[in-house]
């Protein structure tokens, strides 16, 4: 790392023990200077050597003048009074991240520096408030939405007691809407919420929220620059404000996948710090007419027969998903249908290269340099005369698109462990129609380590458009094709499709559109690259351990 110039030294005490405190642009050090070179080795971040800390300063929260609460003042009972170098009066805090030991989440940490002039206590504080100054990702104003009904009842309260004193000792302020129906949040961000006063949008509450508020803001940047959301082949116009989420559902899906974890004390802070995680989104389609977006998965078959089902078991509260499991895998129900789709080519990943999009994703990164800037370069037809249509005709127990690895704690890899959140793509998984025991191992497989998409029943494309028509919808061509040379079979068919009464006909499961039921069968879906910012930073990997006062260069 390059070193750079520091800004202040000083001696000033920590616990009334001397330490050297260093500031440069990147980082602020402390070390005891009464402690040896002994390492420890074991916070993240925090104590590396014995007696030395070090915190980037993109991840100070605060600096804050304190009260001084020496010993030495009078309090009318007995105290040692210990010695201190020197006469340390004045005191300032900073309020830092620190990662903890459990997976990817952070907390606010503290550090209390005892400086002896008020002249150098302001010094300090002036210095590393004007360094937090220059972080401009940092959002000012935010535009929060609570629904106070997801998961377990509880945004409101997680909110106040969690998140909002995050918030004002980042001195970030925040106009708050509880909602008070479904769809609150998405028809106030579409039509009312004034948006240049925001710097972003925050969402607390599970992955249902969400939506609402992604699909408030996509529509809201759509209609204000004029695009179409009904035609396919408009290029969709990305959103300006980042979306921050506090976790506060039943699955929070999205937010672990962005996070890595699903504590709302982590996300505040990935919000405070301004991070940024660009994420694709899925247009889909019915013909002419515009259905939903979707971030995480398309599941028409098993999962959108599981949330078919479970809807209607809603009185039985997080239990129906997996009674509703069971039973869907116990009617062992398949499809009929065509998927179509336009492979990802070039040198995007695959779904099987075993490269987790993590933290900083290189090939997210080169996807958003490579992403054309004119609306006219990436417009459907010209795509289309490009690059060909793949189609597949068959039976599918399941039909899935994961535009993200859709981990969950239930199923730590998730659907498509490869799956990037921002590389223009997802990933289409077709599970054709097999016994009951390989699909159950198939499953299973969804929540070990074992490679999911090894067995000769399961497909996986990484593609950049696909669409779906279930049998009974298919035009008398595509069924010819399919049938070519099987007059009578042709012919049967062709009776069956007529006759929804003689039990012939071909069933038809739902789409499960990020956990909202489709209202057709028949869609057209197309990724659109990086369309919506989070504030995250995507999943980090295991710290190393570094000795800041080598590699930081303080
Ligand atoms: N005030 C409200 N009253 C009723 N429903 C609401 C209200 N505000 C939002 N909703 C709706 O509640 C639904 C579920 O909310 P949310 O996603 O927060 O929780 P969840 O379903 O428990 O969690 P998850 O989606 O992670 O499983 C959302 O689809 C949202 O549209």
């Amino acid at each position: 790392m390059e070193k750079q110039p520091r800004l202040l030294c000083s001696e000033l005490c920590v616990q009334r023990r001397p330490y050297e405190v260093t500031l440069n642009c990147a980082i602020l050090a402390w070390k005891d200077v009464q402690i040896g070179q002994k390492h420890t080795g074991r916070a993240i971040y925090g104590t590396v050597k014995a007696g030395s800390h070090c915190v980037h300063v993109c991840e100070i929260i605060a600096v804050q003048e304190m009260e001084d609460d020496s010993p030495s003042k009078d309090t009318g009972k007995w105290q040692k009074v210990p010695q201190s170098p020197v006469d340390c009066q004045h005191t300032f805090t900073v309020f830092y991240i620190e990662r903890r030991t459990r997976q990817h989440c952070w907390r606010c940490s503290n550090v209390t520096f005892h400086c002896p002039e008020q002249s150098l206590c302001l010094l300090w504080v002036q210095t590393i408030r004007e360094q937090l100054g220059l972080l401009t990702n940092r959002p000012k104003r935010l535009l929060v939405y609570i629904n106070p009904y997801g998961g377990k009842q509880r945004g409101k309260q997680i909110y106040d007691h969690k998140v909002a004193p995050i918030f004002s000792q980042a001195t970030i302020s925040t106009d708050v809407i509880v909602t008070e129906r479904a769809n609150h949040a998405r028809d106030h961000l579409k039509t009312e919420a004034d948006l240049k006063k925001y710097d972003g949008v925050v969402c607390v509450g599970g992955d249902g929220m969400f939506s609402e508020i992604m699909h408030g803001l996509v529509s809201r940047m759509q209609q204000d620059a004029g695009v179409d959301e009904s035609s396919m082949e408009e290029t969709l116009v990305p959103c300006g404000l980042r979306i921050g989420i506090i976790p506060a559902g039943s699955t929070d899906c999205v937010c672990y996948a962005t996070v890595g974890s699903n504590d709302p004390v982590t996300s505040a802070l990935h919000i405070v710090v301004g991070d940024s995680q660009p994420m694709d989104i899925c247009s889909v389609h019915n013909e002419d007419s515009f259905l939903r977006y979707s971030v995480s998965l398309l599941g028409y078959g098993f999962y959108g027969d599981v949330l078919a089902d479970s809807e209607r078991k809603r009185w039985m509260g997080p239990a129906r998903y997996d009674i509703s499991g069971v039973k869907t895998f116990l009617s062992h129900r398949y499809y009929e249908g065509t998927v179509s789709f336009l492979p990802a080519e070039g040198s995007l990943g695959t779904p099987r290269d075993k490269m987790q999009c993590l933290s900083g994703c290189s090939i997210c990164r080169q996807t958003s340099s490579d992403r054309p800037v004119s609306k006219d370069e990436d417009s459907v037809s010209d795509a289309e005369s490009r690059d060909t249509w793949t189609v597949i005709r068959g039976k599918f127990l399941a039909i899935n698109a994961a535009s993200m690895s859709c981990a969950c704690p239930r199923s730590p890899k998730g659907l498509s462990p490869s799956a990037h959140l921002a590389d223009g793509t997802t990933d289409l998984i077709l599970v054709r129609k097999c016994s009951r025991i390989d699909f159950l191992r198939h499953l299973l497989r969804h929540t070990n380590k074992d490679d999911q998409f090894d067995h000769s029943f399961v497909e996986v494309y990484r593609v950049k458009q696909f669409r779906f028509t279930p049998r009974h919808q298919e035009c008398d061509s595509e069924v010819d094709l399919r049938e070519n040379g099987a007059g009578g079979k042709r012919f049967l068919s062709q009776i069956c499709r007529e006759h929804r009464a003689c039990g012939c006909m071909p069933s038809q499961s739902n789409w499960n559109c990020d956990g909202e039921i489709l209202p057709h069968t028949a869609i057209q879906v197309r990724v659109h690259c990086q369309l919506i910012t989070l504030f995250a930073r995507g999943i980090e990997e295991q710290p190393v351990f570094e000795d800041p006062y080598t590699h930081c260069a303080i």
